[in-house]
């Protein structure tokens, strides 16, 4: 009978968990990285584990050098390339040095990533006009962020742009195949996704765009070599090219350098950002005017309002917070942020049941009646949390029962109020690392 009043109201799942997630919990609280990450403007990393602890070590030894690379394959970047180069300027602003390197050898070759078939080949003549267009709006980018967002309470790093054509230029092919082309095996080049997707199309790939991760990940070397630089950022079809130059500096070398990636951005419809019926919403003014630019951001629905805010501008997040939800709004994020990160019990106290499944969204909500003598192990059967029998006995004896953030292993335990049932009538209930329940108890007093 019991069971049959328990309800489930509600079961969103959350979207994937981000690579960089754990960062939140790592003992080395490096302030850049983590806020990059509750910004939502990293996605991955490489080495996967580095960002536990190698890269926020290596950004508090001192200044670093990142760069991120944009192939001028149009005259213009679009928004959908904006939160790269914001990537860039909130690592500059935390006193490390950028190089945004345009592509203009490059975007010759064209990078397969992503790309379903080979691009029409770009003369070098269109390549260097592209080259003028971009370095102008990444140049002007910069300019505006240091005359208009930069705080100043920290001094901001430089920033270099750089054309890799002014390495390759005047590269014989026998010596640079000859000298790069030995840091890279088959094997490895051949597994990237960008090349197993083309491989399996009835286009196939052509030995250019093939050759195309070896240029990026010599780019790699090249600016590890002169500036030092071990952080590569891009965006998330970039990570065969990041591993590449990872592999290449690695058996060149021997420094270990990291690549980050940046989510691709999408609207709330899901469609690429600025991509809708294929009108690209531009940075450059003479392709799309700052009146259209700014339409396009004021035109975004509300669901998309407090991402944007976080993934385009430097506004601290509480005061984006503050902005989209107000002060009672800040206030619950704070609340939840105490409740899941500082496991505070008396944070989950003060929560009110939408904050509860605000915060669990994974979790399903049951309505449970409270029966007298009820025990952890009736309340754990009730929701079906542990499987039936002996099993699910031996579960909760073994540990993997977590009552309000306190292990529970007496599955004989009585549910005790204050302790399992909060004054607001709740109990969050955990099996293993990430099963969470929702529990709102109803006495029978409350029903009748
Ligand atoms: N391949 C990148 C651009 C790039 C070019 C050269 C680099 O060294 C790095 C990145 C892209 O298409 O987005």
């Amino acid at each position: 009978m019991a069971a049959s009043m328990a309800r489930t109201c509600r079961h969103v799942p959350r979207r994937g968990p981000c690579v960089l997630r754990l960062t939140l919990r790592s003992k080395l609280h490096n302030g850049l990285l983590l806020s990059l990450n509750k910004r939502g403007i990293l996605k991955e990393s490489f080495p996967e584990d580095a960002a536990q602890d190698r890269l926020p070590r290596l950004l508090q030894s001192g200044a670093q050098t990142v760069y991120c690379g944009f192939d001028p394959t149009a005259d213009s970047l679009h928004v959908g390339n904006l939160l790269a180069i914001v990537g860039l300027l909130h690592f500059r602003s935390a006193g490390h040095h950028v190089l945004a390197v345009l592509g203009g050898a490059t975007a010759q070759i064209g990078d397969p990533s992503g790309k379903t078939s080979e691009r029409e080949r770009l003369s070098a003549e269109v390549a260097e006009a592209n080259t003028r267009g971009i370095r102008e709006s990444i140049q002007r980018v910069f300019t505006n962020h240091e005359l208009h967002f930069h705080d100043g309470s920290r001094k901001a790093g430089t920033v270099t742009v750089l054309n890799n054509l002014s390495w390759y230029k005047n590269r014989g092919v026998v010596d640079f195949l000859s000298e790069a082309g030995r840091h890279l095996r088959m094997g490895t080049m051949l597994s990237r996704h960008s090349v197993q997707s083309r491989l399996r199309s009835a286009d196939g790939m052509s030995l250019t765009e093939f050759t195309y991760q070896v240029f990026q990940a010599y780019d790699f070397h090249h600016l590890n070599q002169i500036y030092g630089c071990k952080i590569q950022l891009g965006g998330t079809d970039q990570l065969g090219n990041l591993m590449s130059g990872h592999e290449y500096i690695h058996k060149a070398s021997g420094d270990e350098v990291f690549g980050l990636t940046v989510p691709l951005v999408t609207s709330s419809a899901g469609d690429k950002l600025g991509k809708t019926a294929g009108n690209a919403v531009w940075l450059n003014r003479d392709k799309t005017s700052p009146f259209e630019f700014y339409q396009f951001f004021l035109r975004q629905p509300d669901a998309s309002v407090e991402r944007f805010l976080k993934l385009f501008t430097f506004l601290p997040l509480a005061e984006v917070t503050k902005l989209v939800h107000g002060k009672e709004g800040l206030e619950s994020a704070k609340r939840c942020t105490d409740a899941l990160y500082h496991s505070s019990v008396q944070a989950l106290e003060e929560m009110s049941d939408g904050e509860l499944q605000e915060l669990f969204r994974e979790a399903p909500f049951h309505e449970l009646l409270l029966e007298p003598g009820t025990t952890v192990m009736d309340a754990c059967r009730r929701l079906s949390a542990v499987p039936e029998g002996p099993r699910g006995y031996q579960m909760v004896s073994e540990g993997a029962v977590w009552i309000n953030h306190r292990r529970t292993d007496n599955p004989e335990q009585l549910l005790l109020p204050k302790l399992h049932i909060l004054s607001n009538g709740l109990t969050l209930l955990r099996v293993g690392k990430r099963n969470f329940y929702i529990i709102k108890w109803l006495s029978l007093q409350g029903l009748s």
